[in-house]
């Protein structure tokens, strides 16, 4: 019997499968405090204008111009406004308000003298410089006008947009919830940290990758490290946490062993089993189980972690609304001769340093084992598909790893 092998599937394409399949996240109105780095669902719209009324720049006295036109004079301080008085007297002609940065400017006063350019007085205030209209005055609206769109549907919340819808007075703000996934690990090898290792045995460490990589995209990860190599053992494991999960995410158990728990355990039931065009990471497996998304990695740490960058990272930034799913990127010439399987983009780690002439040394060789090389590199290096060898200077990408 000839067994012709099954085409290999592109990169692209792949990474178009595992994003459909995670999909995009509802819509929530979610707690402000817990909106951090997450996606404005629809724009914002200012409720109330900022400032929401006119206040002083500065700790001084609020006057009127007029009143202090000529230099020093003494003036009467009718009231004092510390930040939140909310029942301000107006001011009248020929007195001073001992008012605070932030608080509201009386109505009658167009302008703050700063306490510096006075004595500091508290019953009577000698104004020893004269100022326009205006001087330390805050307008109310001059930053946001009522009604503006201040941040854009798209927009990813840091502090300073997280800053703006809260002095907006938003509670909650419309954002795609947080992915969550279950990772997990099978193999008999593994044991966990504090546990002797045994002749044939390792720590797990796949797992708390992955995880440390859901985490870092910004979803929600659950880990079970230890999942038996049974098939069903790995069921009942998997079972309970079915409904609560968008993404199943395992690694390990999938190539062509006689002990393939994972692909055991999902071939038959909504999972495809197939060959990457890409190395590390060739052995993947994608599909539906019970209605859940799952993606499969190979068990490789390397492979793993590549694995995971080309096509789960994207999928789950996806699937919160954020428009740019890629790791930044850049050209840099490779600093020793590279070789790469014909037909296969290979994902060489890396070592980049910008300011050193845009230049990428390769750290490790391409062995899938290599943990120490990955936790050392700070980008992959892309080779691609029908590029079989690169000399030393050739210019090459590299996607950053932070
Ligand atoms: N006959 C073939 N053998 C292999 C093929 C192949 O095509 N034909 N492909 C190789 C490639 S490429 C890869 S990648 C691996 C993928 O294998 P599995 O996904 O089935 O992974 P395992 O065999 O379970 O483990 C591989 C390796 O990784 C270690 N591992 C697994 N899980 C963890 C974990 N949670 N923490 C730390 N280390 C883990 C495991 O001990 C193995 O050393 O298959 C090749 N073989
Ligand atoms: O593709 Mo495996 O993922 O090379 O080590």
């Amino acid at each position: 019997m000839v067994v012709v092998p099954k085409p290999l599937t592109s990169v692209a394409e792949h990474q178009a499968t595992v994003s459909g399949l995670v999909g995009l996240m509802p819509v929530r109105a979610t707690p402000i405090a817990e909106c951090l780095g997450l996606v404005l669902a629809e724009d914002l719209v200012a409720p109330i204008p900022l400032p929401p009324f006119d206040n002083s720049a500065m700790d001084g006295y609020a006057v009127r111009a007029a009143d202090v036109v000529a230099v020093p004079v003494v003036l009467p301080v009718a009231q004092d406004i510390p930040a939140g008085k909310t029942d301000v007297a107006p001011l009248e002609a020929g007195t001073a308000h001992r008012i605070m940065t932030g608080a509201p400017l009386p109505a009658g006063s167009d302008a703050v003298v700063q306490v510096e350019h006075t004595d500091g007085g508290t019953d009577l205030v000698e104004l020893r410089f004269s100022v326009p209209a205006g001087t330390n005055v805050r307008r109310a609206a001059d930053d946001v006008a009522l009604g503006a769109t201040v941040l854009r549907a798209g927009r990813v919340l840091g502090p300073a947009q997280l800053a703006l819808a809260g002095a907006l007075g938003f509670g909650e703000l419309p954002v795609r919830r947080r992915p969550r996934v279950l990772v997990l690990s099978t193999g008999s090898e593994l044991v966990g940290p504090g546990e002797p290792l045994l002749p044939g045995q390792i720590y797990e460490s796949n797992g708390l990758m992955l995880a440390a990589g859901v985490r870092e995209a910004g979803g929600e990860a659950e880990l079970l490290r230890f999942v038996p190599d049974d098939v069903e053992a790995f069921h009942a494991a998997i079972e309970p946490h079915l409904a609560d999960v968008d993404l199943v995410l395992t690694s390990g158990g999938v190539s062509a062993g006689a002990y393939e728990v994972v692909k055991d355990a999902f071939t038959g039931r909504g999972v495809e089993f197939l060959k990457v065009a890409m190395q590390p990471g060739g052995p993947q497996g994608a599909g539906r189980y019970q209605g859940v998304a799952v993606a499969t990695l190979p068990g490789n740490p390397v492979s793993a972690q590549v694995s995971f960058e080309v096509f789960v990272r994207p999928a789950l930034l996806a699937s919160m609304g954020f428009a740019v799913v890629e790791r930044r990127s850049a050209r840099a010439r490779i600093s020793t001769s590279i070789t790469s399987p014909a037909g296969r983009t290979q994902f060489r780690r890396g070592a980049y340093d910008a300011e050193s002439g845009e230049v990428v040394t390769p750290v490790g060789g391409p062995g899938s084992h290599l943990l120490s090389a990955l936790a050392i590199a700070n980008c992959l290096i892309e080779v691609p598909e029908a590029t079989t060898e690169l000399a030393a200077g050739d210019l090459v990408t590299i996607r950053y790893l932070d």
